[in-house]
Order: C-alpha cells, then structure tokens, then sequence
C-alpha cells in the first residue's frame, strides 16, 4: 500500500461473484427512480454530477445481508487495520453498476476528504490514512470493462481536485493507470488517493460493490440522519448528502456473528 492502494486477488469464487453481480442489478434498478431524483437535486444546485450511465444502490447491505461476510473477511481486516489500527467500522456499502458507455467521472477522493459532499475535511489535510475505501469486483476491471482510474502515490497529497483546487478534474494526470482484476478481487485505496470512474466499453456491465472503512475515532455521526450532528453539520452545510441508511434488527441477525462488530453502529435501535 506504500502508492496507497492494492488488489486483493481473488477473495469470492465465481459462482458467488455472479449471484452478488445479479443481485446488485436488481437492487439498482429497484432503486433507480430514487437515485435519478437525487441528480436531479445535485444538478439544480449545481452540485458536481454524478458521471450518467453509473447506477447506484444505497444500504445494499440491508438487501444482501451475505455482503456483511465478503466485506469482513479476515484477510481484507487485516490489511485495513494495519493501516488505520484496530477496531475498524464498515461506514458505507453500496453497489455500483457501470453501464456500458458510462460517462467518465471526475478525479476525486472519497469522503471525509471529497470536497464537493456535505461533509468534508478542510484541506490541506495532514499525512495521516483516516479512512480506507475497498471496490469488490463482481464482474473483471480492465480498462476495455471501465477499470477504476487511479494516480498511485496521489494519497500523499494535501489536496485533491473535488472541488476548485486549479486542477481540471477531466485533465489526465501524470502516472495515472487503470486498475485490473478478476471478479471476486478487491481494489483497497487510502480514501485519500485521486481516482475516477472510467468508461466501459464492453457490452456488459460492470458491478462491484464500494465499501469503506473507518477507524473507530472516525465521526461517522454526521452520516446517520436524525442526528444531532447530522442536523447541526450535514444539514446546514447544504452539499450532497452523503448519509447511511441504518440496519433494521431483521437484517442486522442475519449477518454472520463475526461480521456483526464491524457493523454494529448502524444498528437501528
Ligand atoms: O466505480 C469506480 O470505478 C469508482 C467508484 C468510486 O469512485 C467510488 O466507489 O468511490
Ligand atoms: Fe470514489
């Protein structure tokens, strides 16, 4: 991870990769109608928009209970924990469905550091790894599927181009590369490190799902709707809304009970 991201190859058979895949789909498409209003809102207040062609499916994990498993294996734990110590937190999964001829999106990095959210870090930010992002490949990254764009070693940056920073954030970046893996790898990237959605030029698909993970001292608060730190911050800032769907009990039971620590915050109580 020294250029602030890595590819765990390989975590999820085939079989499996191709039932999540499809389960994926399905939950994008239930959700679409709902995503499309979100643009809608982030166009009209001239919030930076989503590439088109992309679809999203927010608390996937309230739909497919089994993700809370793939996304705790113990050797993705691992990794992430030495990288932003013990007691990590899930803060987000949800699915992305790159359609093909997607539009290509615009260099940024994840929240807290995505400037163009509600909530976000200031920048410069000091050197410090304070969230790890993971992409779970269900169907093969190259660069003809939509690959994700990366700048290795852009992690150590104190900025980034979310938001007007004097970078074009469609400009090519020197050493930027695609990543590659099978179905069943997952890309892990300092949330920190620039990176873009890219165009599939296949006639499939692409599907992965997006999962982020936080070290405990992470205020994630700003996240749950209803909260006090919600309202006082998400709300009156007024950029997108980034926040996390809780886990209804129902759910929250069906997750294997090694998974459940990992995801216990988001627990609807
Ligand atoms: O779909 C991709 O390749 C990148 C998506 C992305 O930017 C993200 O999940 O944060
Ligand atoms: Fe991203």
């Amino acid at each position: 991870m020294s250029e602030g991201w890595c590819v765990l190859p390989n975590l999820i058979s085939r079989t499996t990769t191709d039932l999540l895949a499809k389960a994926v789909i399905d939950q994008e498409i239930s959700q679409r109608h709902e995503w499309s209003a979100m643009v809608k809102k982030f166009n009209a207040s001239g919030q930076q928009r989503p590439p088109s062609g992309v679809g999203h499916a927010q608390a996937l994990i309230n739909y497919i209970p089994e993700l809370a498993q793939y996304a705790t294996d113990a050797r993705i734990i691992e990794l992430v924990e030495s990288i932003i110590g013990p007691s990590v937190r899930v803060s987000s999964i949800s699915g992305l469905v790159n359609y093909p001829g997607n539009e290509r999106g615009y260099w940024h990095s994840d929240w807290p550091f995505n400037q163009s959210l509600a909530t976000y870090m200031r920048a410069p930010y000091a050197d410090v790894a304070m969230q790890v992002s993971g992409i779970l490949m269900l169907t093969p990254f190259s660069p003809e599927s939509g690959g994700t764009w990366i700048v290795p070693g852009s992690h150590r940056s104190p900025t980034n181009p979310s938001n007007d920073n004097g970078v074009d954030r469609f400009a090519p970046q020197p050493g930027e590369m695609q990543v590659t893996g099978a179905a069943g790898s997952l890309l892990l990237y300092d949330s920190r490190l620039w990176h873009a959605v890219a165009t599939n030029f296949t006639d499939a698909p692409r599907v992965a799902v997006a999962i982020r993970y936080a070290p405990w001292w992470l205020n994630l608060e700003v996240r749950r709707k209803g909260s006090p730190d919600f309202h006082r911050i998400a709300e009156q800032a007024g950029g997108k809304d980034n926040s996390v769907p809780l886990i209804p009990k129902s759910v929250f039971q069906q997750f294997h009970e090694d998974a459940r620590p990992y995801f216990m915050h988001w627990l609807d109580q």
